[in-house]
């Protein structure tokens, strides 16, 4: 039994469960699982199996000895098994039957494909990889047992089976001339050979020196809750799952472009190569506990990057150093300096040819315009690459491929001397000293220390007092210090470790205002909730104070509701480990919470919460402030930007309008900057998103996850209204409901706003003479109406931005209700805005397109066709970089155009700059457009 949910489910509970966040194996999703446990132990056990794994000598406590299982992968530490591999032969199979002839059967020898021991050159189509699963289901119907690291041949290519459903050892016999389907394939096995298959033996925590205690709560000096960012495909998920291996919580290397990492987990992930959810990873590295975050670098999940970051004490920005600072990059950035978050670089890709570690310096000075800290010089450069010096310690890291396969664990650390490399020695002493003036300039207790004893001779500085410094300035982020590495060729990471506990703050180090209130009690941030089919939602949560446990009530401040968390998990590496409590500065998943979502603040009560708001109040000088009032103590949300795309979407029946509901409120909670809404006219469902992408994956994940074929009418931009001139509106509501009369009179106005704003938000204000009359309680009814008249504006229903309303006059009979206030002024707003002259915005995009001079004509002229303004055209090594503003409805399916433009080889990003006003013809066709005339 699952003992997470309770399912029938059979498998270890522990190393059962899936990365960090997906749901166990059941689910459907993602690669099968070793089993290092066979049955899953109960919750209770939880625990015990932990110790049991981290101290393997011990003996086990009271569980009954497990019936040996001759499938069983073995220990961690033993050797691979030597497995039988499969030969098989791949048909086409249509409609349950073999059409045609069938294809000659391909037997290749299992030798010309997998290197002895090698897992290296097993690599499947991730289509097909994905599709394991299936093969599996078959196995397992046909009543066939395949061991766990066999290799299979597949249409002449290798898989791996990696899973563990064997009973009986593989027998050649009993499985040849048996098919298998996966998709539209039909397969059998021709052949079995003995081959050596090396596991995906996961989440065996190293069973060394760390003890029960330092796995559950660390001291919280030794926690750092790290984000990786970057912009699209610099390698964020590569460096995080190097990370995870060389910590020891992964035993083989996952490969983004195999879809079998850690961190990327949804099978869009996995098919596409792209991050699309953050997903947290806690892992252990020299005696530091690291939460780490994997965050997507594609601009449709930007608000993913930015709720992650508000728990984050410490950033990695990841770069790909042939391309320096690109568009994504900077937008993350920004929002790091938004949050104060400390940061290090990471020159990632020194392997790839144009790599080049001077560019990408280069190009974060002026670009980020902020200071870099060389703390390493690579040795060699593109094909050459292949180590580092540390610039503070004058150490050399060589990554020898010692090891078969070379999996960057083993290199070597010495000094480097003169005698070794004269120029290189020469290039490192410049660059210490460079490091240690930039150092000195910017922290007066180091230049104490300079200009001291050490002033002469620069060499005797020690180490240790730099690299203190340089811990300094990181933290105060008066610079960045800059590494250097290949993820990819397994180099550069530990030395990037290393660096993440050295220069990165601990959650101690962070000063966040609100903490006073509480005093020591409870205030935790729930930062992203995931729906697991058999839990429900999963909450993570990052606690800031106080300490949280497992069966027992929280109170969420922004759903003023208390709640009952079940349990609390750590998401090491791709295991879900139950712990008894979570102490400051640490990240968890809660489950049990079903009404908290992304971005909630949680404290212990509610009668905490009002202590809170009475210390904060007595703090701003209010006496008496409603706990409701008090915005402050509320954890900074994240902002969410307006969805610039929308579609309307349909279940295939309307007895499943319930079920597409259902499953529209779980991605809500789950994503926050997806919007549904009904349409007014028509009641049909709108999907608003932050680009096509989005859009595409939510339709995807609502097919997947929950069965629904739904179908997307055509994507649309939405537009934003704004007014011309100022205008005035008189409406008068009188009615009688029951024996009672409503009566209201009122006069608005409206203004374009004057300054700089783009909001949707409009600026209220009262008449001198209204103000001085007006009840609070009626504040609320006014302010709601305009409000609400300001969301769908008079002319084509989009948002009015930037207006100002001033109520000149209000009266209102005695008995009125608020909700008849509220409809008074919404029409009269209304009714002003339709006489001010409407303006439809359109949204304009920042576009850069990175371009082989080849085809950068091409390129240029398309943009002309689009309505394109171009800004700048940068040259980034050999290629250019075309910097653009275009409308967005001018950029639907420009992927595919600049694709056959430029034979794939360009990239671009689009990301949304500000809403320009269409021209009166422009203007006049979309009208027209929208009415279904032409
Ligand atoms: N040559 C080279 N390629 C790399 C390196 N690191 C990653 N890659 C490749 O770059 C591509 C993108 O890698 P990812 O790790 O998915 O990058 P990412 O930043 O996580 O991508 P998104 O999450 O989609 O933004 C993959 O094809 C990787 O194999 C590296 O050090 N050198």
């Amino acid at each position: 039994m699952c003992s997470f949910c309770g399912c029938g489910h059979r498998g270890g509970t522990v190393s059962g469960l899936r990365a960090g966040t997906a749901p166990p194996p059941h689910a459907g999703r993602r690669r099968p699982y070793s089993g290092t446990l066979t049955a899953g132990p109960s919750r209770s056990l939880l625990v015990p199996a932990l110790q049991r794994r981290l101290h393997p000598a011990a003996p086990a406590p009271s569980a009954p000895p497990a019936p040996p299982a001759p499938s069983a992968p073995p220990a961690p530490s033993a050797p691979a098994p030597s497995a039988p591999a499969l030969t098989m032969s791949a048909a086409p199979r249509r409609k349950g039957r073999t059409l045609g002839k069938r294809p000659p059967t391909e037997t290749l020898p299992c030798s010309s494909l997998v290197p002895p021991g090698g897992e290296a050159a097993v690599r499947a189509p991730r289509g097909l990889r994905a599709g394991l699963g299936e093969v599996r289901k078959r196995e397992r119907n046909a009543a066939e047992e395949i061991q766990e690291g066999t290799a299979l041949e597949m249409g002449g290519r290798m898989l791996r089976i990696m899973g563990k459903f064997s009973v009986n050892a593989l027998k050649s016999s009993s499985l040849c001339n048996k098919y298998m389907y996966f998709r539209n394939t039909k397969m059998r096995v021709t052949g079995v050979t003995q081959r050596n298959c090396s596991l995906r033996n996961y989440s065996s925590p190293p069973g060394d020196v760390k003890s029960l205690h330092s796995v559950i709560n660390p001291h919280i000096s030794r926690i750092r809750n790290i984000g990786i960012m970057a912009h699209i495909d610099a390698g964020k998920t590569t460096t995080t799952e190097r990370m995870l291996y060389y910590s020891g919580y992964i035993r083989t290397l996952g490969d983004v472009d195999d879809g079998d990492t850690v961190t990327d987990f949804m099978a869009q992930e996995r098919e596409r190569g792209i991050t699309i959810q953050s997903a947290a990873v806690t892992f252990d590295w020299k005696n530091y506990r690291i939460n780490l975050i994997d965050t997507p670098g594609h601009v449709d999940f930007t608000v993913e990057v930015e709720r992650c970051l508000r728990v984050l004490d410490g950033a990695v920005a990841v770069f790909d150093a042939s391309a320096g600072v690109e568009a994504q990059t900077l937008t993350v950035w920004r929002q790091a300096d938004k949050h104060q978050i400390p940061r290090i670089c990471f020159l990632n890709k020194m392997d790839k040819t144009n790599a080049s570690f001077t560019y990408a310096v280069e190009s974060i000075k002026q670009k980020l315009k902020t200071e870099p800290l060389l703390l390493q010089l690579p040795i060699g450069e593109a094909r050459t690459f292949r180590g580092l010096v540390d610039v503070v310690t004058k150490e050399q890291i060589i990554w020898k491929p010692t090891s078969d396969p070379d999996d960057g664990k083993k290199f070597e650390r010495k000094l480097l001397l003169e005698t070794d490399d004269p120029n290189l020695f020469q290039e490192v002493q410049d660059a210490r000293n460079t490091l240690i003036e930039q150092v000195a300039d910017l922290d007066d207790e180091f230049a104490e220390l300079v200009l001291g004893e050490n002033s002469e001779n620069f060499d005797l500085i020690p180490a240790d007092k730099l690299q203190s410094a340089i811990r300094r300035i990181t933290l105060a982020r008066k610079a960045v210090p800059v590494l250097c590495g290949s993820a990819l060729k397994n180099k550069g990471v530990q030395p990037l470790l290393d660096a993440i506990t050295l220069y990165l703050p601990a959650p101690n180090e962070r000063s966040y205002e609100f903490l006073q209130w509480y005093k020591d009690d409870l205030v935790a941030l729930a930062f992203k909730v995931l729906h697991d089919k058999c839990r429900g939602p999963l909450v993570f949560v990052r606690v800031y104070s106080g300490s949280l446990k497992p069966q027992s009530a929280v109170y969420n401040i922004n759903k003023s509701c208390t709640e009952r968390m079940s349990r609390l998990l750590l998401p090491f590496a791709d295991q879900q480990i139950e712990i008894p409590s979570l102490m400051p500065g640490n990240i968890a998943l809660t489950v049990g919470l079903k009404q908290s979502a992304t971005g909630d603040t949680i404290v212990s009560s509610k009668a905490s919460a009002v202590a809170a708001a009475r210390r904060a109040g007595r703090d701003a000088g209010e006496k008496k402030r409603s706990v409701s009032g008090v915005d402050s103590l509320l954890l900074a949300g994240v902002e969410i930007p307006e969805p610039v795309f929308f579609c309307t979407i349909e279940p295939p029946s309307m007895a499943r309008q319930q079920d597409l509901d259902n499953a529209l409120s779980c991605l809500q909670r789950e994503d926050p900057s997806l919007k549904v809404k009904p349409d007014p006219d028509t009641g049909q469902t709108i999907l608003c998103g932050m680009g096509e992408l989005h859009i595409e994956i939510i339709h995807d994940r609502i097919k997947r996850e929950y069965g629904i074929e739904t179908y997307l009418g055509p994507l649309q931009i939405a537009y934003r209204e704004t007014i011309l001139n100022a205008a005035q509106a008189t409406d008068i509501l009188d009615k009688t409901v029951g024996d009672k009369r409503h009566c209201v009179t009122a006069e608005i106005e409206v203004r374009p706003t004057s300054g700089e704003g783009a909001t949707t938000k409009p600026i209220i204000s009262y008449a001198e003479n209204v103000s001085e009359v007006l009840p609070k309680e009626l504040q609320g009814a006014i302010e709601n109406g305009i409000t609400n008249s300001c969301i769908q504006g008079p002319l084509l229903g989009f948002p009015v931005q930037d207006i100002d309303v001033t109520v000149q006059s209000l009266t209102v009979h005695p008995d009125t209700s608020h909700t008849m206030i509220s409809a008074c002024v919404s029409r009269c707003v209304q009714k002003a805005l339709k006489k001010a002259g409407i303006q439809i915005l359109e949204p304009l995009m920042n576009l850069e397109i990175t371009v082989s001079e080849d085809h950068l004509s091409a390129a240029l002229a398309d943009l002309a066709q689009r309505r394109g303004n171009i800004q700048e055209i940068q040259s980034r090594q050999d290629n250019r970089v075309v910097v653009a503003a275009v409308p967005l409805a001018e950029m639907m399916g420009y992927s595919t155009v600049l694709r056959s433009l430029t034979s794939g080889s360009a990239t671009f990003t689009l990301e949304l700059a500000s809403y320009q006003a269409l021209s009166s013809q422009e203007q006049s066709a979309l009208l027209q457009r929208r009415m279904g005339l032409v």
